[in-house]
Parts: structure tokens; C-alpha cells; sequence
């Protein structure tokens, strides 16, 4: 994968041999892959083939229990996107309060907000079209607008990796290709993207990169050779003939 010549780079992520299990049975079964530095790449496969567990081990949420995820660079920061089935809107919280936390890790949970905080989270709201929605209760939001709400906490998240698991569902179409121009803008500054998608048009349309996981690492590299016909065969195969409660490392 060629890496791109921009000022800005997010890092490469190293997978090596990685196992990652849920109550000892593996979800993700020594896999090994690299996306380069700046890359913008899709991890794609069967429902239950190991995408959300596997992202989450990259950020650093998951247990790895053999292998490792290597991220070059100086202490990269790292953004995740979660699915939104997995988020409680009901918490009382203002829209730009949502936005606000994405400068915590950097600015430290107990300094509060000064003014020029608070002008960027508004910045951030602006540019994913919520310019009016800083005093409103996320209770009060759709899902589209929610998920455009957690885009403005990631671009004050300012990361070098940002990590999305379904980043566009259940937005309506004019919201994914809004929500698409920010991960468009966000190669173009060198970053290192890394999206779950199901939406294998998209992604051939889209992400340049690409990484076919059925449990086991299908294929990793430019997208148009992963998708090939025999490599989905493969996954679907190996998704169906996957043992649910087999233990670690017996397959
Ligand atoms: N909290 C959990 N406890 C036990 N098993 C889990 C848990 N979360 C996921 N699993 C199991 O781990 C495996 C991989 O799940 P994961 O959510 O990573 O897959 P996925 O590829 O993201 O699936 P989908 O496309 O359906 O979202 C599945 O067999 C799932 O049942």
C-alpha cells in the first residue's frame, strides 16, 4: 500500500498474529495484517465475524490474548467511533457538552471549558451541519443527527487514528455522504482511517484498502483484489462452517 506524501501521519497499524476471545471462545483468530500510515481502509465481513472485536482491540478497549497491534509512530492518538446500537441517549447531556468531551483526554477532566474550547466544539458542530444544536439535549436528537453529533466530538478529537465501526447506520443517504466527506478529510490530512462497513459498493467506491476478516484475516490490501469473488466465497464459507463455542486455538 503506497503511503501518502502529506505533512500530517496518522500511524500504520500492525496486526501480528492477533486472538482476541469473548469468554475464551475466539472472535478473532490470529490475524495478521498492516494498513499503512495514512490509509483509509474498510474491515469487512460476515455478521459475527470478529469486526467489532477486533476494532476494539486496535483501540485498545479489547483484551489481545496472543499476537499484538503495533502502532507506529510517537504515541498516536487513537479515536473510536462506537456503534450507535451500543450508546444510552437518554443521559442528560448537551449537545455541545457531547462535543466537549472529545477535548478531555488532552486537556485533562478537571480544567474546565474556557471560551476558545467552547468556539471549537461549535466549530465542529457547524461543520457536520448542527450549527443550531449546541443547547439541545441529545434525548432530543435523531439517530442521523446523533451520529453526526459523535462526528463533531471526533474531529475535536483531533486523532491520528481514528477507528469507526458502522459509522453510517441507519443515517439517511444526504447524512452518509456528509459524514463521508469528513473521512475524505481526514485522509486528505494524513490520518490513518479505519472503517467497519457492510456496504461492499461504498466500500469499492470509497476506501482504496481494504481488510476481508472471517474471524480469520480472508485478505488485507487494496481493496479491488480483496473483493474479488473467490475471497467472499471464502469468508462466507468460513463464517458458516465457524464453530460459535470452539476454544482458543482449536480451529
Ligand atoms: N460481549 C460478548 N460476549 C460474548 N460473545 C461476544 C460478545 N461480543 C461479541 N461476541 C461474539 O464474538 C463474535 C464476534 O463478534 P463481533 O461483534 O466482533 O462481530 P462483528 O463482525 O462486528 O459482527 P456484526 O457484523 O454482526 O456487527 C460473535 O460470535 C459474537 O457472538
Amino acid at each position: 500500500m503506497a503511503e501518502k506524501p502529506v505533512a500530517r501521519r496518522g500511524p500504520a497499524v500492525e496486526l501480528a498474529n492477533l486472538t482476541a476471545t469473548h469468554q475464551r471462545h475466539p472472535a478473532v483468530h490470529h490475524v495478521s495484517a498492516r494498513f499503512a500510515a495514512g490509509s483509509l481502509a474498510a474491515i469487512v465481513g460476515p455478521n459475527g465475524a470478529g469486526k467489532t472485536t477486533l476494532l476494539r482491540a486496535i483501540a485498545g478497549l479489547h483484551r489481545v490474548d496472543e499476537g499484538r497491534v503495533t502502532l507506529t509512530g510517537q504515541k498516536p492518538r487513537v479515536a473510536l467511533l462506537p456503534q450507535q446500537s451500543g450508546m444510552d441517549r437518554a443521559f442528560p447531556i448537551l449537545c455541545l457538552d457531547v462535543v466537549l468531551q472529545g477535548m478531555w483526554s488532552r486537556l485533562g477532566a478537571f480544567r474546565g471549558t474556557s471560551a476558545a474550547d467552547r468556539d471549537r466544539a461549535q466549530q465542529a458542530l457547524e461543520a457536520v451541519g448542527l450549527g443550531g444544536f449546541a443547547k439541545r439535549p441529545v434525548g432530543a436528537m435523531s439517530a442521523g443527527q446523533f451520529q453526526r453529533l459523535l462526528f463533531a466530538r471526533l474531529l475535536v478529537q483531533d486523532a491520528d487514528l481514528i477507528l469507526l465501526d458502522e459509522p453510517f447506520n441507519a443515517v439517511d443517504a444526504r447524512t452518509a455522504a456528509d459524514l463521508l466527506a469528513v473521512l475524505r478529510r481526514w485522509h486528505g490530512e494524513g490520518r490513518t482511517v479505519l472503517a467497519v462497513l457492510h456496504d461492499l459498493d461504498l466500500v469499492q467506491r470509497e476506501f482504496p484498502d481494504c481488510l476481508l476478516l472471517a474471524r480469520e484475516a480472508i485478505a488485507c490490501g487494496p481493496t479491488a483484489e480483496v473483493l474479488s469473488a473467490a475471497n467472499r466465497l471464502r469468508a462466507r464459507m468460513m463464517a458458516e462452517a465457524w464453530d460459535e463455542i470452539a476454544p482458543a486455538c482449536a480451529a
